[in-house]
């Protein structure tokens, strides 16, 4: 299979000695949504410029369409950049930022206006053509940045955070738009964010990096069901990591581990130190179905937003608190009030256990 993008091994140490990323492996389909999301200096933005050419490689490969592109600069690899700050050129009307990338790769003039005016007209720019890119609002000059990335027809589209800079409202309208965006064009989309919300709701896949190494590559979904390292179950969704002792499997196939609160079973193999447990996988006062576990404790919180509460229960044996998110309309859940004994169960199916 030919990869649109695929990074074997690539470490970046800078001069000063600082390993921003080391051996960053990832095979992209054409046409994905790639979100890497990890918190600032995780090495997100070094990653993307060695794909982009800006920045060199230490080691390891980068290849575009089963070519190794590795030594090519910028403006031979069939890509394109969009920055957090768009990097406009203020005094230059729109019509010439957006041109600006055709210029480079020396595009016949009547070509290059030809693309100009399409890809103005597909983001209805065109009543700005003329207009100087400081005198524009931050949605509008976030277009022409997205307009000047795509003008030059590139593979794979490369953004750095790009929508950092506009309010939560503009944000999510901008998010939509880029979503339909991606979708029509069929273009590959590789997008660093530290917004959680943002590259779960985008992509198709996220990877998820933690001091220069890839935690984890999976879909949104898998990402909050089955995280596979305690820094994702940590920084991802709202779990309640428990400590434990590796118990082998049980004979239905789930994994054991012994906690402070007894024997948990859990989706393992059974040689794994931790259990994650989602928030919105505890139950309130269950019936006791055989597979259930039952932790008791005391609620130390509750704040009903919507018709989600969410709720801070400490558990009795180990003392841990546990964040639970449940549904608000059930009058046993409006009438429990702080300091009241509760008995939580959980579905083993829903609990996953990791290596610590
Ligand atoms: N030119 C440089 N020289 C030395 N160290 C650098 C340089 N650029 C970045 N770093 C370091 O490399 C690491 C990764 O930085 P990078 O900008 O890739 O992180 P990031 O995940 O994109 O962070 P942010 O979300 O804050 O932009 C950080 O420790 C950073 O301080």
């Amino acid at each position: 299979m030919v990869y649109d993008l695929e990074l074997n091994s690539v470490g970046k140490t800078y001069p000063d000695g600082t390993v921003a990323v080391s051996d960053f492996d990832l095979q992209v389909e054409k046409g994905e949504f790639v979100a890497f999301l990890g918190p600032s200096g995780c090495g997100k933005s070094t990653t993307l410029r060695m794909i982009a050419g800006f920045e060199d490689i230490t080691n390891g490969e980068v290849m575009m369409m089963g070519q190794n592109v590795t030594h090519l600069p910028p403006e031979k690899r069939p890509t394109s950049m969009i920055f957090q700050n768009y990097a406009l050129f203020p005094h230059m009307s729109v019509r010439d930022n957006v041109a600006f990338g055709l210029d480079v790769k020396g595009t016949p003039k009547a070509e290059k206006n030809q693309k100009v005016d399409r890809i103005l007209d597909m983001f209805d720019l065109e009543k700005f053509a003329d207009r100087k890119a400081d005198m524009l609002s931050g949605g509008q000059r976030q277009r022409i940045a997205l307009a000047r990335g795509l003008v030059v027809e590139p593979e794979i589209l490369l953004l750095d955070e790009p929508l950092g800079a506009l309010d939560a409202n503009l944000r999510r309208i901008i998010q939509n738009e880029l979503k339909l965006l991606q979708r029509e064009l069929g273009i590959t989309f590789i997008f660093v964010t530290h917004a959680q919300s943002e590259a779960l709701g985008l992509s198709d896949r996220v990877v998820v990096m933690s001091n220069g190494v890839v935690e984890q590559v999976s879909s949104p979904k898998d990402l909050y069901r089955r995280p596979n390292t305690p820094f994702v179950a940590d920084f991802i969704g709202s779990n309640t990591l428990i400590q434990g002792t590796p118990k082998g499997a049980s004979s239905a196939g789930f994994g054991l581990i012994d906690t402070p609160y007894g024997v948990l079973k859990g989706v393992g193999k059974g040689d794994e130190s931790m259990a994650v447990v989602p928030a919105e996988a505890f139950r309130i006062a269950p019936q006791g179905t055989p597979d259930e576990i039952c932790l008791s404790g005391t609620l130390s919180s509750r704040q009903l937003i919507g018709s989600v509460g969410h709720l801070k229960v400490r558990l009795d044996q180990g003392g841990d608190d546990v964040s639970i998110e449940i549904s608000a309309d059930r009058d046993d859940v409006r009438a429990l009030v702080p300091g009241a004994p509760v008995t939580l169960g959980v579905d083993p199916t829903s609990i996953t256990l990791i290596h610590t």
